[in-house]
């Protein structure tokens, strides 16, 4: 993104129409040099290139190997117009010279087990292929050797690209099954790489940490075997893999002969060294990733040397390269612009830019001994040592708490069918209830004035009057809108982790920690340093004046143990589990005053409880489910049978995960599900699922209006599945990066589509 969110700006700046096309792709150019700069000053040896991307670099790849559906192609845009339309959708009304246009985005999904989100390669049958001309990492090959760099393409890897993919609604092809048709692009790509002047290139397979079907497994055979094939041809191939270890499928590495390296994450499962070093072939090289690019923690130095020293005693010295677990885009950009974290505390962090002086550190350290960096080795040992022993990481009154936590805590009083009663005879709801997720527009007005309060350029008070005013409006909004229960709309947060990050003890916080979540949004995830607790109230005054002015039910808002965990950089000293039941008393403790406060409708969000699970199936997933749902029945059990408690998941692939969504014993979920086919539903049917359930009717995350026969159409097909009585009518998440235009006119759809739905149902 840029040291100051340099990509996102110019990206909203176009998007807006404020600037030329031209002006967005000099901006990234300018970005890309500076970044393969910074590589440089710091000492890194193989600078990559094409990480780069506009929007998300698997959409780079959709469009690089033409994998892009026609509903896109159709309308002549620029080749960038397009590339944004698949992302994020385009809605334009005809003008005198073109015709109108209305697509929606492509779909969009976690990463991994990451907060980041990438555009869902989408194939349909008899799926073509075809290389871009000018390809993209060619050109930023070119552009950086232009520069003076000569840089290290990345790649995403056939088997990974198909297999991240799925197929296109009202189709079904098996997106590996077209393997065949895709290598010859990635043989003329490689071929013209090798051409350019590239020596190597990084392919990434991560899929390779997951437990993969056997005919996806076995397509690493055919697809290694051609692109090793090429011999002096090509570049030499670099095959990387992250987040987790690749033990179990370590046969692959069989068809993997023809490749030069292979990269692990050594931070994540350093174990996995002993069996990937024996399975490598007697020339090919280790590329050692041992400096942690999904966290923020300075690298523990005597550590990551071993690490490496140990594979040059097994290896040779020229077999080992040393390099980040992961790309460092999850990480912010540097620690340089922190002002003011406390001294104490910045000592303990290292951001994207420091981590690069890690590796070239740790390189020298290995190769031309400890003397060499002594100075860095001894500063790097206090700082372990020093956040080792600090007071800020204990607090004893917090562990005697989570001491007493005892199974009865997890318990709502009663079953589901006598809360629900208790909770209508107070709500008073009708069939098919409206609502929305918690957010409405966080305009520029209102990051204004917070920026302002930040500042100091306006008092607390000042502000406070402020958020009061947009409270106003948005209940005003609702009543217009007519909608049935009600939220206060989330104005005074500026992320819903962040915002509880900062309110909560044994968190620290940034003000340029920016890591980039999907196309042009980013978050500042808090940083846990110590045991976690709450000093006061955090969401009581908001949410109460928001009930005390309108007689409509009001939700309270919060966000869950596990959500607040994953999107926040967690400590790397105590397991996840002591820290998300930390998160879970205090949460617990903002239930029960919201409830006091007379809010008895209260949704707890947990849409990072999927990203958390465990990559592979076994052991540490149930482990963590078990903890994971404990913690938030834990938050959420205190209160009383008519208090109505929601969770909210934007993640619509919960197939696999049902039976933890059932376990919460949440009253109502609403979940992200407008752009999957509403036959995943039938879980709920099949397991006889009992309690209330809000799919979302329409995407949030495109600026896109959706047609009230549309949203009739969704809620027909949803009816197939979930019993009338069951079903929420809500969006399929918040508000907050729309514009209040569009909002309207969507949620006007929206409850229109709902009360035409209860008038047949009450014939
Ligand atoms: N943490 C987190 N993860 C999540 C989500 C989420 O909501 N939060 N939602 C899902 C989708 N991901 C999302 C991630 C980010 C945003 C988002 O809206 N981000 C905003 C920033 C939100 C924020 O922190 N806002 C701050 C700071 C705003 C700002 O840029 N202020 C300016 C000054 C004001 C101005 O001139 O605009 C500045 O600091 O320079 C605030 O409101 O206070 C953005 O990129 O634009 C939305 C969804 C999954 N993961
Ligand atoms: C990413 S889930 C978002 C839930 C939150 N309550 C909101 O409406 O923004
Ligand atoms: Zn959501």
């Amino acid at each position: 993104m840029g040291v100051n969110r340099d990509l996102k700006k110019a990206t909203e700046a176009y998007w807006a129409g404020k600037v030329p096309q031209d002006d967005l792709v000099a901006e990234g150019k300018r970005l890309r040099l500076e970044h393969w700069k910074i590589q440089k000053d710091a000492g890194i040896d193989i600078i990559p290139s094409n990480d780069f991307a506009f929007y998300d670099h698997v959409l780079d790849h959709i469009q690089l190997f033409g994998v892009v559906p026609e509903r896109y192609t159709k309308n002549n845009l620029t080749p960038l117009d397009q590339y944004f339309a698949m992302g994020r959708g385009l809605q334009r009304p005809a003008t005198d010279s073109t015709p109108a246009v209305d697509v929606p985005a492509l779909e969009m999904v976690k990463w991994f087990d990451s907060n980041y989100h990438y555009v869902k390669p989408t194939l349909q049958d008899n799926q073509t292929f075809k290389l871009a001309s000018n390809p993209k990492p060619v050109a930023d090959f070119l552009e950086a050797k232009e520069a003076g760099i000569i840089t290290r393409p990345v790649l995403l890897g056939p088997v990974s690209f198909l297999h991240l993919g799925k197929a296109d609604r009202g189709h079904s092809i098996e997106p590996i099954s077209a393997l065949d048709k895709l290598l010859p692009l990635y043989q003329d790509l490689l071929k013209q790489l090798k051409e350019a002047g590239a020596e190597t290139v990084q392919i990434d397979e991560p899929i390779l940490v997951f437990d993969l079907p056997k005919r996806v497994k076995d397509a690493f055979k055919p697809a290694y075997e051609k692109l090793g094939s090429l011999g002096s041809s090509a570049p030499k191939i670099v095959l990387a893999t992250y987040f987790g270890d690749i033990v179990h499928n370590i046969d692959v590495l069989d068809y993997l002969k023809g490749v030069y390296a292979i990269h692990v994450d050594l931070v994540r499962n350093p174990e996995q060294f002993e069996t990937v070093a024996a399975a490598l072939g007697p020339q090919q090289v280790l590329s050692a990733g041992v400096v942690d690019g999904r966290n923020i923690w300075k690298t523990n130095f005597k550590r990551a040397i071993e690490i490496v020293e140990g594979a040059v005693q097994k290896l040779g010295k020229d077999r080992v390269i040393v390099a980040s677990s992961s790309s460092l885009l999850h990480t912010p950009h540097t620690l340089a612009s922190e002002k003011k974290l406390d001294p104490e505390i910045a000592d303990w962090f290292s951001f994207a830019c420091e981590k690069a002086k890690e590796l070239a550190i740790i390189a020298k350290a290995v190769t031309e001994g400890p003397a060499s960096v002594r100075d860095a080795l001894e500063a790097n040992a206090k700082s372990m040592q020093a956040r080792a022993s600090s007071s800020r990481t204990n607090d004893q009154a917090v562990k005697e708490r989570q001491s007493k936590v005892t199974p009865e805590l997890h318990e709502r009083k009663s079953p589901f069918p006598i809360r629900i009663s208790e909770q209508q005879k107070r709500l008073n709801l009708p069939l098919f209830p409206t609502t929305t997720i918690g957010s409405f527009p966080q305009t520029k007005d209102i990051r204004v004035h917070r920026n302002k309060f930040t500042k100091g350029e306006i008092t607390a008070e000042e502000y406070e009057k402020f958020i009061e005013k947009e409270i106003e409006m948005v209940v005003k909004v609702q009543e217009e809108l007519d909608l049935d229960v009600f939220v206060h709309g989330e104005p005074e947060r500026n992320d819903m982790v962040q915002y509880f990050g900062e309110r909560l003890n044994g968190y620290a916080f940034t003000t340029h920690g920016w890591v980039q979540s999907y196309g042009s949004r980013c978050v500042r995830p808090p940083i846990v340093v110590g045991d976690i607790s709450r000093p006061a109230p955090m969401t009581v005054k908001e949410s109460k004046y928001a009930a005390s002015i309108s007689p409509k039910p009001m939700k309270g808002m919060l966000t869950g143990p596990i959500t607040c965990l994953r999107w926040s950089f967690p400590r790397d000293d105590v397991h996840q589990s002591v820290q998300a039941q930390q998160l879970a008393l205090a949460l617990r403790d903002e239930v029960v005053d919201l409830e006091k406060a007379g809010i008895y409708v209260i949704q707890v969000d947990e849409p990072a409880l999927r990203e958390g699970l465990p990559l592979r199936s076994g052991k540490e997933r149930t482990d963590y489910l078990k903890w994971a749902v404990d913690s938030f029945r834990l938050a959420t059990a205190g209160v009383e049978d008519g208090t109505q408690i929601h969770s909210h998941f934007c993640y619509s692939e919960f197939q696999d995960f049902f039976y933890a969504i059932a376990a919460l014993d949440a009253d109502v979920l609403s979940i992200e599900n407008s752009k999957s086919d509403a036959k995943l539903l039938k879980v709920f049917v099949d397991e006889a699922y009992p309690r209330h359930i809000g799919p979302g009717v329409y995407d949030i995350h495109s600026p896109r209006v959706p047609s009230e026969q549309e949203i009739r159409d969704r809620i027909a097909e949803m009816l197939q599945y979930l019993k009338p009585d069951q079903l929420w009518i809500d969006p399929d998440c918040g508000l907050k990066t729309r514009q209040w235009k569009e909002t309207k006119a969507a949620l006007t759809n929206m409850v229109n589509a709902a009360k035409f739905f209860r008038t047949q149902y009450s014939k």
